[in-house]
C-alpha cells in the first residue's frame, strides 16, 4: 500500500478551473467565513502532500470525515470519492460488515451500536487499518471516525499517522433528526431513542476531536451548502471542490 502518487487529482482539477468553484459558491451564498479559497489552494494542499519526499509519498493522503449522525457524511463521501478518486471507508459500514459476518466480535458490536455507544478503539482501528491496507489507495476518506479522543489516539498509535485534513459537516440537530428518521435503511440505531443517545455522544465525545484538529489547523467545515435538499440534489463536482476549500480559520 502507500505506493501511488497524488498527481491524478491535480491533473483533473487544474487551478484554471477556480472560476467554476468561485461562481458555484456565489450561487450558494456562503457566509464570509465559509467562502472558498481559490482552487489553486486545494491544488497546493495536495501538492505539498505529494511532494513531501519519499517518506510521505509512501503513505496515503488521509481525510477524516466527521459530523453528527445524519449530517450527510456518507452521502457526500460517495460524491467526493467519485469526484476526486478517493477510497471511501465508512467506519460504520465496516462495523456493520463485522456484525454481518456473524463473528463473536460482531455480536458485541451490535449491542453497542443499538445503544448508540462507541465500539472499543482497538477493534475499530484494527478493522480500519485492515481496510486501508486492502484498498491499497493513495487517497482515503475515513467516514465517521474518530468518534472520540480515545479513538483518535488509538488510530495515531496503531496506524502511526495523523489525518492530512478533517472535513466537518456542521448540521443543525433538528435537521439531523429529520434525516435519520427518514433514512429508511432498516438500521437498528435509526429510532428516536437511540438517535437521542447518539446526539449526546456526538456533542460530548466527538466535538472535542473536531476541536483538537481545529486547533491544529486541519478542519475544513462544510455547512450551509449541505442543508437544503435542493443543493443536495444538485451537488456537482465544483461544489465538492469547494468543500475542500472552506477551511475553518
Ligand atoms: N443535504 C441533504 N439534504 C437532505 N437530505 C440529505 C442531505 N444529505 C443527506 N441527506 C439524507 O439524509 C440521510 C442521512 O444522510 P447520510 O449521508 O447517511 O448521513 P450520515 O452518514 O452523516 O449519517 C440520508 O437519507 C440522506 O439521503
Ligand atoms: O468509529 C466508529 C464508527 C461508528 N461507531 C458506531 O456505529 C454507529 C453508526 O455509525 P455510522 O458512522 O454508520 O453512523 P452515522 O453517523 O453515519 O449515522 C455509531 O453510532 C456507533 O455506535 C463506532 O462505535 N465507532
Ligand atoms: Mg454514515
Amino acid at each position: 500500500m502507500w505506493r501511488r502518487r497524488l498527481g491524478a487529482l491535480l491533473l483533473r482539477y487544474p487551478p484554471s478551473s477556480s472560476s467554476t468553484a468561485a461562481s458555484s459558491c456565489q450561487r450558494h451564498h456562503l457566509l464570509p467565513s465559509e467562502e472558498p479559497l481559490a482552487l489553486n489552494r486545494l491544488a497546493r494542499l495536495f501538492t505539498s502532500q505529494a511532494g513531501n519526499g519519499g517518506g510521505h509519498s509512501q503513505k496515503p493522503f488521509i481525510a477524516f470525515v466527521l459530523g453528527g449522525p445524519g449530517s450527510g457524511k456518507g452521502t457526500q463521501c460517495t460524491k467526493i470519492a467519485s469526484d476526486f478518486g478517493f477510497a471511501h471507508l465508512s467506519a460504520g459500514d465496516i462495523l456493520r460488515h463485522e456484525i454481518a459476518s456473524g463473528s463473536e466480535k460482531g455480536e458485541m458490536i451490535l449491542d453497542i451500536i443499538k445503544e448508540g455507544r462507541i465500539v472499543p478503539s482497538e477493534i475499530t482501528v484494527e478493522l480500519i487499518r485492515k481496510a486501508m491496507e486492502e484498498s491499497n489507495a493513495n487517497k482515503v476518506l475515513i467516514d465517521g471516525f474518530p468518534r472520540c479522543e480515545e479513538n483518535r489516539i488509538a488510530f495515531e498509535r496503531i496506524v502511526g499517522t495523523e489525518p492530512d485534513i478533517v472535513i466537518f459537516f456542521d448540521c443543525p440537530e433538528d435537521e439531523m433528526v429529520k434525516r435519520l428518521l427518514g433514512r429508511n435503511q432498516g438500521r437498528v440505531d435509526d429510532n428516536i431513542e437511540t438517535i437521542k443517545k447518539r446526539l449526546k455522544v456526538f456533542e460530548n465525545l466527538n466535538i472535542p476531536v473536531v476541536d483538537y484538529y481545529s486547533s491544529r489547523g486541519k478542519v475544513h467545515k462544510a455547512s450551509k451548502l449541505f442543508f437544503s435538499a435542493h443543493n443536495y440534489q444538485n451537488m456537482t463536482t465544483s461544489v465538492s471542490a469547494n468543500l475542500f476549500c472552506c477551511k475553518v480559520q
